[in-house]
């Protein structure tokens, strides 16, 4: 007999084995990537999700801190073909329910023709399936979690790299990926990461040569004060963004964003530079696009699959953003040039 359940739009419940005890709702996503599961699960970009692994096998080479992106897991709980005890061990420890031994293809299928969607899971010794219908039924839609950026933001300012040789950069904390404050201080910048809410008078306090709005979960148009800080520094200041920042970079200088139907999430995604005509391969993890960058960005890398925007600049006024994850852990690391060029706009 199963002894968990994962139940999806519709009422329909998926039986499967119970890897780690507990129930959890949340949006069901797919990422195809094969490797990077350390890093996929600590992305804060993941939080009110739960994260399906299409790749079959997930956790053949162990679980190591030094991968982690941030310092807990953020899926709300995670869903593979099969996972091994160092995962399932690890997903434990940290309370996320974990299911395992059910058809990935099916669900993968389902999201591509119905589109991302609630579900609820229900996993353990004394669970039913009314349980995971019942979380199902307590599921909220990404955009109406207005204050996500409490749940993943620092609650104060940070500083990497104190007194080091490179630009200023203020760092605006939506749920940064760890690897994206490393980047820019490999690079001998002083990062520092400001709260998600942080204000325009918090930001001038450092004078920053670079104003650098990070990846986070949900609906960009939820993050409405980082979008105020890109319009108080927009000319004055140089712009970056990753992921959520670019759409919010977007969003603040006229433009606008929407939900995709089952988003980006990989390690192999192509993305043609417009200007080089060069391809890149990405790591993605996004739900959500620009799909009107506005009339001060121009769109300069777009996805060779849909289309959907993948880079927009503005030399005059300093802008670089990227929807995929230049910071490529897991890799690839085909756009690292990223930080250089980001950098290059503050003076570097
Ligand atoms: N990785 C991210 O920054 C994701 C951005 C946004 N939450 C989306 O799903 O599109």
């Amino acid at each position: 007999m199963a002894d968990a359940y994962v139940a999806i739009e519709g009422d329909r419940v998926i039986e499967a084995r119970a890897r780690a005890p507990g129930t959890a709702r949340g949006e069901l996503v797919f990422t195809t990537a094969y490797t990077g599961y350390e890093e996929s699960l600590t992305d804060p970009s993941y939080e009110e999700q739960v994260l399906t692994f299409s790749y079959p096998l997930i956790g053949n080479y162990g679980v190591r801190e030094e991968r982690f992106e941030s310092d807990r897991v953020h899926p709300r709980a995670a869903v593979a073909r099969e996972m091994t005890d160092d995962v399932a061990e690890w997903l434990e420890s940290e309370g996320i329910p974990a299911v395992d031994h059910l058809d990935t293809r099916d669900i993968v299928t389902e999201i591509r023709d119905e589109g991302a969607m609630k579900c609820g899971i229900a996993a353990g010794p004394d669970v039913t399936e009314q349980d995971a219908l019942d979380a199902l039924h307590e599921c909220k839609h990404m955009s109406d979690h207005t204050d996500i950026g409490a749940q993943v933001s620092v609650d104060d300012v940070e500083v990497h790299n104190e007194g080091g040789d490179g630009a200023t950069v203020a760092l605006v904390d939506c749920g940064a990926k760890g690897s994206i404050a490393e980047s820019l201080v490999e690079r001998d910048a002083e990062v520092h990461v400001f709260p998600y809410d942080a204000s325009e008078d918090d930001v001038a306090a450092v004078a920053p040569d670079l104003l650098f709005i990070s990846n986070g979960p949900g609906d960009p148009e939820n993050f409405e004060q980082a979008g105020e800080l890109v319009e108080t520094y927009v000319g004055d200041v140089p712009l970056a963004g990753i992921c959520l920042g670019q759409q919010v970079v977007a969003n603040a200088l006229g433009g606008e964003t929407e939900k995709m139907e089952f988003g980006h999430r990989g390690v192999n995604q192509p993305v043609r530079d417009l200007r080089s005509n060069q391809v890149v391969m990405t790591t993605q993890n996004h739900g959500y696009t620009v799909a009107d960058p506005g009339d001060k960005l121009d769109v300069t890398q777009v996805n060779v699959n849909d289309d959907t925007p993948e880079g927009l600049e503005n030399d005059d006024l300093n802008i670089i953003t990227r929807q995929y994850h230049p910071e490529a852990n897991p890799g690839p690391h085909d756009s690292l040039g990223f930080f250089d060029d980001v950098l290059g706009m503050a003076g570097e």
